[in-house]
């Protein structure tokens, strides 16, 4: 039997992209990605990404947090998994611990400073972008990334060129289009999410710059397919926007499930602000795990 069988679970979404919260503090069980495929394949527990909270690894954190892709696949970051889990640690009543202060949750990717705003929305300092070819990572050598080459001779959108990279713990690529709308996430997305050139894959977005404080966003996340928003999509946004001179370094981004606020201040660190939402809670189902080690 899995050490998950009749955990609790929360299912939660940010903007609509899908969050399953599970706290493993205390444990020392590390999810596979066998678990996670078959957590995502249960329509209760089903998940954009999964958040897994696991014991402070650092002092003065407050939780060290996994993040898994619906194909099992681990991430860095996850900007609207990481507001659901601050709902979670301040809210919730079974998961949350009196804390006198803000959060700093941590990630491979590093730490994430969480401050509440109100009732159901957060600012999370993502950290700063990281813009060096080898660090988000690029398979091919630019002195310059706000401009790289993908091959699109395997897509029906061969206009779809010079797009931007940024990592914001997490690899984004983004291309300037006229209509975020025209295009088929669904064929597109794939294609470029596989491109030999990005060797840990890449979350794939589609910008609209409509004003120097507006970007209509649609994204095509890495490991999970199309989403309704992607938190760190549209801080890698907002960066790549504003080094491109398209934007300030202040913007609304807009994307299907609703707005994200994101801001590049100038120490640097990319900040978002945005709601949470609880769907329901629930347990996991032993039979979830037959056969998934
Ligand atoms: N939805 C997330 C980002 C998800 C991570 C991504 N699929 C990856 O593999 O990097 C967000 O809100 O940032």
């Amino acid at each position: 039997m899995s050490a998950l069988s009749n955990s609790r679970f929360l299912k939660m979404n940010g903007l609509g992209n899908e969050i399953t919260v599970l706290d493993l503090r205390g444990s020392l069980h590390r999810v596979s990605p066998a678990e996670a495929r078959a957590i995502a394949a249960d329509p209760r527990s089903r998940f954009d990404q999964l958040m897994v909270l696991h014991d402070p690894v650092t002092p003065g954190t407050d939780a060290y947090m996994r993040i898994y892709n619906t194909d099992g696949s681990e991430s860095g970051a996850c900007g609207n998994g990481t507001r659901c889990v601050a709902w979670a640690m301040t809210v919730d009543p079974v998961m949350s611990r009196p804390v006198d202060r803000d959060l700093v949750l941590e990630t491979k990717a590093g730490l994430l400073p969480v401050e509440r705003v109100s009732d159901r929305v957060f600012t999370v300092d993502m950290g700063p972008p990281r813009l060096a070819w080898n660090d988000i990572p690029l398979r091919d050598p630019y002195p310059d990334t706000r401009t790289i080459a993908l091959d699109t001779r395997l897509t029906n959108a061969p206009e779809l060129q010079g797009p931007s990279a940024v990592s914001m713990g997490n690899p984004h690529v983004i291309f300037w289009v006229e209509d975020a709308l025209a295009y088929d996430l669904g064929a597109i997305g794939p294609v470029f999410e596989h491109d030999p050139a990005l060797p840990e894959r890449a979350n794939i977005s589609f910008a609209q710059v409509t004003g120097p404080e507006h970007i209509v966003l649609r994204v095509w996340e890495r490991g999970a397919g199309a989403t309704r928003a992607c938190g760190s999509a549209a801080c890698a946004t907002l960066v790549a926007a504003a080094r491109k001179g398209l934007t300030g370094r202040r913007a609304v981004v807009a994307l299907p499930g609703g707005d994200l606020v994101i801001e590049w201040r100038a120490d640097n660190h990319v900040l978002m602000t945005g709601p949470t939402e609880l769907e329901h809670e629930g347990i996991l189902s032993p039979a979830l795990f037959t056969g998934a080690a």
